[in-house]
């Protein structure tokens, strides 16, 4: 803003008139020019030339001082003010004048054609942007005023002056260097503040889209904020939750399409299983109402994609960068908390799993319903104690601290694959509220950092999974044959006598994951310095664990987990046929079926494939349950015999090879007589006794 002052022009006419006066006033030095101009008149060229020159000069010293007189006329009764384009002031204003009609009776504007969602100007000038209608951007009408617009504002007359710079921003196409002149015909300075404060009010008030801003630091005004969310921290989640809640995303035109449910989706489509990705750089602007103080406050949203994966094929390291058009830190922390709040609301029904990628970072987010506890058929004993530990164990974090107890519990799962180990982990989380970070060891891109890396970057008050624990170590489970064939092996000699490495000598047992015991054991240690995590660990095969990992204080509950038994399978039966479970002969029928599996032979997944294939008719499952068993015995009778048939192969070819390498031996043996009597016989006929004994001996 800038006031009026008088400029060098004016002083010098000041100096002008001044000096007129001097000669008007001290007569000596006219009189002195009357005669020299009497003089000069006497020619009669000259003369008309100097009196043309006089007349002009006189005239235009009048014409001067007029126009002096109305400078200093107006500056004496107006009070004047100056705005530039791409300031928020111009902005105030300009916002301000169009909605007390000042440009009504325009006859001079420039149009262009905008979208509403593009964002490029504060301001539609009288014309609201009807951008949806069909697809095509909307005429918008700037007025492009050079002579002033005259207006009465509060009982006082304002002339408006806009001029136009003639071309637009690089980046944001907005108009550079456009001034807007004020001039209120008032000696009150303060009516001049009064409109600034009125223009300013009213533009934070009617929350009208605001100019886009780029480079924050190039924006002189400082009233921005600007705040990152990283894709693998979990505010990248809460504040994309918003986003999608406020549905201004969808206006949004630069998408990626995808039909992985595991990726990243930020816009709703009419159809759940089509996801719109953020196109790179992806631009929008919300506004964001704080639930708490009501008030309003624009964001300048830009969503980065982050950068294809190969190995995954996902977008990776994406980001979303939130520019509030305030300056307040308390609009940060609201915007936060209603995005972390959105983002619970959403989830309530679901579950809300975090998945590792190969470069030990949390790049992908899956949500799952929820599944209540009561839908795992466990012995209740199992449940109840795992919920009430868990609950037990999240709410005394202050005992845990006092007692200088590292707030952490470790629980293993262990036993038969099939048996409901991670669904209860699912369970689990959704009762508790908590969200799961998964890993699984047996991916071979986590190794000792990566798995280091990624329970750093773990909130805090979560789940974290860690699948396949026995992965990281060597498995035990060898097959009893080859026991047998190590033992079976007798050692063989090479011609020097020494014993030659086993042709079938067992190759190096390698682990079947990158993640080292002791890497292990450092992350389950250091999940200690951090606050309320529930680790759960599951495993097939609990004897392939090291006693240090099972230890209490690193795994504090072991639970195991077996094979159905007859309760379990009653139970399976009721919830598979929910309306059966209600008739009288429930408990006949679902009793017929249990009995007709032996216990503790088939998992829970097992036998839950069968009753899927007969889902509608609870009768059949029990006819048919028989005959399914003894398909299954069967099959299982089928898969002995050709281990059996395998073993016996094995062991044929073993006798075969035992026999093959004695038949060798046998050979090596008669050669080495061979050589010894050929030896012998020579040393006779050489007649040496001594070197006969040698030759013998050799
Ligand atoms: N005890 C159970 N209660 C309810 N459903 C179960 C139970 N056990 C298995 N299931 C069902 O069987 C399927 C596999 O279960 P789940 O993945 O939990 O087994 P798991 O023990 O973790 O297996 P794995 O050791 O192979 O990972 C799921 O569909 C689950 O619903």
């Amino acid at each position: 803003m800038w006031l009026a002052a008088p400029t060098m022009h004016e002083f010098l006419l000041t100096v002008l008139v001044a000096f007129l006066a001097v000669l008007f006033l001290w007569r000596a030095p006219v009189t002195l020019a009357t005669s020299a101009v009497q003089q000069l008149l006497t020619s009669p060229h000259a003369g008309d030339l100097l009196r043309f020159v006089f007349l002009g000069t006189v005239m235009e010293a009048g014409r001067q001082l007029v126009s002096m007189l109305q400078v200093s006329f107006t500056d004496f009764f107006r009070v004047q003010a100056e705005f530039t384009t791409l300031d928020f002031a111009y902005d105030w204003c300009t916002v301000y004048l169009d909605s007390q009609h000042v440009w009504h009776s325009s006859r001079a504007f420039k149009v262009i054609a905008r979208n509403a969602n593009a964002g490029l100007r504060p301001l539609p000038f009288g014309k609201p942007a009807l951008g949806e209608k069909d697809g095509h951007p909307d005429p918008i009408y700037e007025p492009t005023q050079m002579t002033p617009t005259l207006f009465r504002w509060r009982g006082y007359w304002i002339t408006v002056t806009k001029t136009t710079a003639g071309y637009a921003h690089y980046d944001t196409g907005e108009e550079v260097g456009g001034r807007l002149i004020i001039a209120i015909w008032s000696r009150k300075r303060q009516i001049l503040d009064d409109f600034v404060d009125a223009a300013r009010e009213f533009y934070v008030q009617s929350s009208v889209l605001p100019r886009r801003v780029n480079e924050l630091d190039k924006e002189p005004s400082g009233a921005l904020t600007r705040a990152t969310f990283n894709q693998s921290d979990s505010a990248f989640d809460w504040m994309l939750a918003y986003l999608r809640s406020t549905k201004a995303l969808a206006g949004a035109t630069h998408f990626t399409i995808s039909t992985k449910q595991s990726d990243l989706s930020w816009a709703e489509g009419p159809n759940d299983a089509v996801r719109y990705l953020p196109g790179s750089d992806t631009r929008q602007q919300v506004l964001f109402t704080s639930p708490n103080t009501g008030r309003k406050t624009w964001l300048q949203v830009v969503i980065n994609a982050g950068q294809l994966n190969w190995t995954t094929n996902n977008y990776v390291g994406g980001s979303i960068s939130v520019t509030l058009y305030s300056s307040d830190r308390t609009v940060l922390q609201d915007l936060i908390e209603t995005a972390r709040q959105t983002y619970l609301q959403h989830g309530a029904s679901r579950v809300t799993v975090h998945l590792a990628d190969n470069r030990g970072e949390w790049a992908k987010t899956v949500t799952k319903a929820r599944r209540p506890m009561n839908t795992l058929i466990l012995p209740a004993q199992v449940k109840e104690t795992l919920l009430q530990d868990a609950t037990d164990f999240l709410a005394s974090e202050e005992w845990y601290n006092n007692a200088g107890i590292p707030h952490r519990r470790g629980y293993l799962l262990y036993g038969e694959p099939g048996t409901g180990k991670s669904s209860t982990i699912h369970a689990l989380a959704g009762a508790l509220g908590l969200e799961i970070y998964f890993v699984s060891l047996a991916n071979p891109g986590v190794d000792d950092y990566s798995l280091a890396k990624l329970i750093s970057d773990t909130p805090a008050r979560c789940i974290m999974l860690i699948e396949d624990i026995d992965c990281a170590f060597p498995s035990r489970d060898k097959d009893e044959d080859d026991d047998e064939e190590d033992e079976m092996q007798q050692p063989v000699f090479d011609q020097s006598g020494r014993p030659l490495p086993p042709r079938n000598a067992p190759q190096p047992i390698i682990p079947r994951s990158s993640v080292t015991l002791s890497g292990l054991l450092n992350v389950l240690d250091s999940v200690s310095s951090e606050e309320g995590r529930l680790v759960f660990a599951t495993t097939n095969h609990i004897e392939n664990l090291d006693s240090a990992l099972i230890r209490p204080g690193r795994m504090d509950v072991k639970i195991q987990y077996r094979l159905a038994d007859s309760d379990q399978l009653c139970q399976m039966f009721k919830r598979f046929f929910p309306a059966v479970a209600a008739s009288l002969d429930a408990d006949a029928l679902a009793m017929a079926f249990a009995q007709a599996i032996p216990p503790h032979t088939y998992s829970i997944a097992h036998v839950q494939g069968y009753l899927l294939t007969q889902k509608r008719d609870p009768e059949a499952a029990v006819a048919g349950i028989a005959a399914w068993v003894a398909q299954q015995e069967a099959e299982k009778a089928a898969l002995a015999e050709a281990k059996a048939k395998k073993r016996e192969d094995r062991r044929r070819r073993r006798r075969e090879r035992e026999a093959q390498l004695e038949k060798e031996r046998d050979e090596e043996r008669a050669k080495r007589n061979g050589h010894a009597h050929e030896g012998s016989v020579s040393g006779e006929e050489e007649g040496s006794t001594g070197d006969a004994v040698n030759g013998v001996a050799v």
